[in-house]
């Protein structure tokens, strides 16, 4: 939560002109309901089913940047579904930036409460929980910009003409 997966993946979507998806937004879609109320009104582990049958469906797909939620890569499934179709990309970040990024948006149900706290306490759950990526970026001091250049590079990737 809050290392830019979303918002570098469309970056980069752009960037390869390839199609962008937000497994978090085309579930809301599917379910007509936002997250949130989800969470609410069914519980997370409700939430966890529904984001591994989006995850199954959309990551089948070639020529696409898929930003799923963070914690998509509890369930070995999700992480076996990933490695098996794409090119993973794990964005980190430190604990003070995330808080930082996140404290803006009252919207993610597993931070509310003590901010600070709920941060530290998923980082301390999750620690070993991106591991499996292929590559990893820490995105404190790099800008949206930056961390998609770096994606691509890293991914041996070849972006659109800008011309
Ligand atoms: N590298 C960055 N530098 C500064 N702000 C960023 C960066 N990456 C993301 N943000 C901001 O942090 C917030 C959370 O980003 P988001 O893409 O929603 O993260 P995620 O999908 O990983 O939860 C957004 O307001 C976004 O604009
Ligand atoms: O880390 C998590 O468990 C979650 C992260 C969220 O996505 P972002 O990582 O895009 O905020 C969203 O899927 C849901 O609130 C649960
Ligand atoms: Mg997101």
């Amino acid at each position: 939560m809050g290392t830019g997966k979303s918002t570098v993946g469309k970056k980069l979507a752009e960037r390869l002109g390839w199609q962008f998806r937000d497994s978090d937004a085309v579930l809301e879609e599917d379910e007509q309901t936002s997250i949130s109320a989800l969470f609410q009104n069914h519980g997370e582990a409700h939430f966890r089913a529904l984001e591994t049958k989006t995850l199954a469906r959309i990551l089948t797909a070639r020529d696409q940047v898929v930003a799923t939620g963070g914690g998509a890569v509890l369930a070995e499934t999700n992480r076996n579904c990933m490695l098996q179709y794409g090119f993973v990309v794990s964005l980190q970040a430190t604990a003070e930036t995330i808080i930082q990024r996140v404290s803006m948006d009252t919207n993610r149900p597993l931070l509310q409460g003590n901010l600070e706290e709920r941060v530290h306490t998923l980082m301390d759950q999750r620690k070993h929980a991106y591991d499996f990526a292929h590559i990893s970026i820490d995105t404190t001091e790099l800008t949206e910009d930056q961390i998609a250049d770096r994606i691509i590079q890293q991914a041996g990737l070849v972006t659109e003409r800008e011309d």
